[in-house]
């Protein structure tokens, strides 16, 4: 049997698949956890990255002919000539260079000129404002960047016979903010504006091309951003739009067409397949119930039972959860807000309002990415850790007021790596068409009230950060 290997090097842990190349069928599956943090030191995703192979049968490791690598966007890997980090690489949750992003944002020419060149409008997340950041609070280190790599560019490199130069795709390149992604090509200007000077970048290799092989002979693909990756994983085809419940709540759909949204709410990413992915990320998303469970003193399945206990209002309860600042809309210093505290109120509903929280948010980004490319979805998919959760899966219809197409879970990120590395195996014009995974249709009747009691604590907060 033919095997790609897909890796999905994420904000949380590596997750590696091996997949038979000609059909897709997981074969095998490992995953291992990463520092928390938003910054953290690249070499821990190398060593995981050692870790997960480690674990993987080794007899069918030996048959992987194609690697392929997704990863979380936008982190700042930035490197001395000698290759060493200069600092812990700089993650996308990471809000330090708030104040970067709105700098440079004025000097591009306020926000549609900045969406014009690069696609879509910077908040901190994107590369570019931590270059910058690092200038302004870390001169000497910056003075000492010679190169600045993607997460996903440097485990592909790793991955890749010793003296293979950097390289990465335009769907990544897209989130660095120093990448013009109508045209896709880089803007070495606009990093060395944001840096103090012009710093190597990786070399582009277009969707579906060899980038390099491994040590052993197997072809290394161009690798993605995890969220290009997972539409690739779950065959996005136009009238879908992918929910993914990971660390970021992100809605994203595939467009032939780029998107410059001046207002910064959808950001005009490119895909892995030559065409766009418009999206809207969260910031606070599996997060927001992994606090809850530990504030509840229960697990995932605990959580679930106890808010489905609760009535659709969670009794009056209102959560804001912007935790850790927040993105989409953008609160980069915005903190939590529960409302509608009483002595009635029960474990139960804390622990819904959590979970309304988390939908209505996404349900925000649903709408916002269907106004951006004016196609009303056929089907709402719904991917990422928290995913699994019973709950989620019982609540989304009627606050997303959409059915919602459910997959078994798996990692489809790392899904959709293979597949870019079975496309570049195959050297074919379009990625190998895999039967994707038995979808069902949840439905159930709209709730608005829900989401207008959100929207309500959403703009009362707004002027709170
Ligand atoms: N059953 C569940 N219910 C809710 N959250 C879950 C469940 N299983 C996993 N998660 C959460 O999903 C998150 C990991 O999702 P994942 O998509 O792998 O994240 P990332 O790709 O950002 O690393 C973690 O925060 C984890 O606690
Ligand atoms: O910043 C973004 C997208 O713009 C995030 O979606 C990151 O790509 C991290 O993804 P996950 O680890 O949450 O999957």
């Amino acid at each position: 049997m033919t095997l790609a290997l897909g890796i999905d090097t994420s904000t949380q842990s590596v997750k590696a698949l091996l997949v038979d190349a000609d059909d897709g069928t997981v074969v095998a599956q490992r995953a291992v956890r990463h520092p928390a943090g938003t910054e953290v030191d690249p070499q821990a995703w190398l060593a995981a990255v050692d870790e997960v192979l480690a674990a993987l049968p080794p007899a069918q490791l030996r048959d992987v002919a194609a690697v392929g690598v997704g990863g979380q966007q936008h982190g700042m890997v930035a490197l001395d000539a000698e290759d060493r980090p200069v600092r812990d690489a700089l993650l996308w949750n990471d809000t330090r260079s708030a104040g970067a992003a709105a700098d440079l944002v004025a000097e591009m020419g306020g926000p549609q000129a900045c969406a014009d060149a690069i696609g879509s409008v910077l908040v901190a997340s994107f590369t570019v404002t931590k270059l910058r950041w690092l200038r302004d609070h870390e001169p000497e280190r910056a003075a000492r960047v010679a190169r600045v790599l993607l997460p996903h560019d440097l485990v592909a490199r790793h991955l890749s016979a010793p003296g293979t130069d950097p390289f990465t795709d335009r769907g990544d390149a897209s989130g660095t903010g120093y990448f013009a992604t109508a045209e896709g090509r880089w803007r070495p200007d606009l990093a060395a504006a944001a840096l103090g000077h012009e710093p190597d970048l990786p070399r582009l290799v277009a969707p579906g091309g060899v980038a390099a092989h491994t040590p052993d002979g197997a072809v290394v693909s161009a690798g993605t951003g995890d969220n290009m990756a997972a539409a690739l994983g779950m065959a996005l085809g136009p009238d879908d739009v992918l929910v993914s419940l990971g660390t970021s709540g992100v809605a994203s759909a595939v467009s032939a067409r780029p998107v410059a949204d001046g207002t910064g709410v959808v950001t005009g990413f490119a895909d892995a397949a030559g065409g766009f992915l418009p999206m809207v990320t969260t910031m606070n998303a599996a997060g927001i119930l992994d606090l809850q469970a530990q504030w509840l003193g229960v697990d995932h399945d605990g959580l679930a039972d106890l808010a489905l206990e609760s009535t659709p209002d969670a009794g009056g309860v209102v959560l804001s959860p912007y935790y850790g600042g927040e993105r989409s809309p953008y609160r980069p210093t915005a903190t939590g807000t529960w409302t509608g505290l009483t002595p009635r109120t029960t474990r139960a509903d804390l622990a819904r309002a959590a979970y309304t929280a988390l939908l209505c948010s996404l349900a925000d980004a649903v709408d916002q990415v269907v106004a951006a490319t004016g196609v009303e979805p056929r089907r709402v998919l719904l991917v990422g850790g928290a995913a699994r959760s019973r709950a989620v899966r019982a609540l989304a219809p009627a606050v997303l007021g959409r059915p919602v197409t459910v997959v078994p879970p798996g990692e489809y990120v790392a899904l959709g790596a293979a597949r870019q590395a079975a496309w570049a195996l195959a050297g074919s014009d379009a990625p190998p068409t895999w039967a994707g995974p038995e979808a069902e249709v949840l439905e159930a009747e709209p709730d608005p009230q829900v989401r207008a009691t959100y929207a309500d604590l959403r703009e009362r907060t707004a002027s709170w950060t």
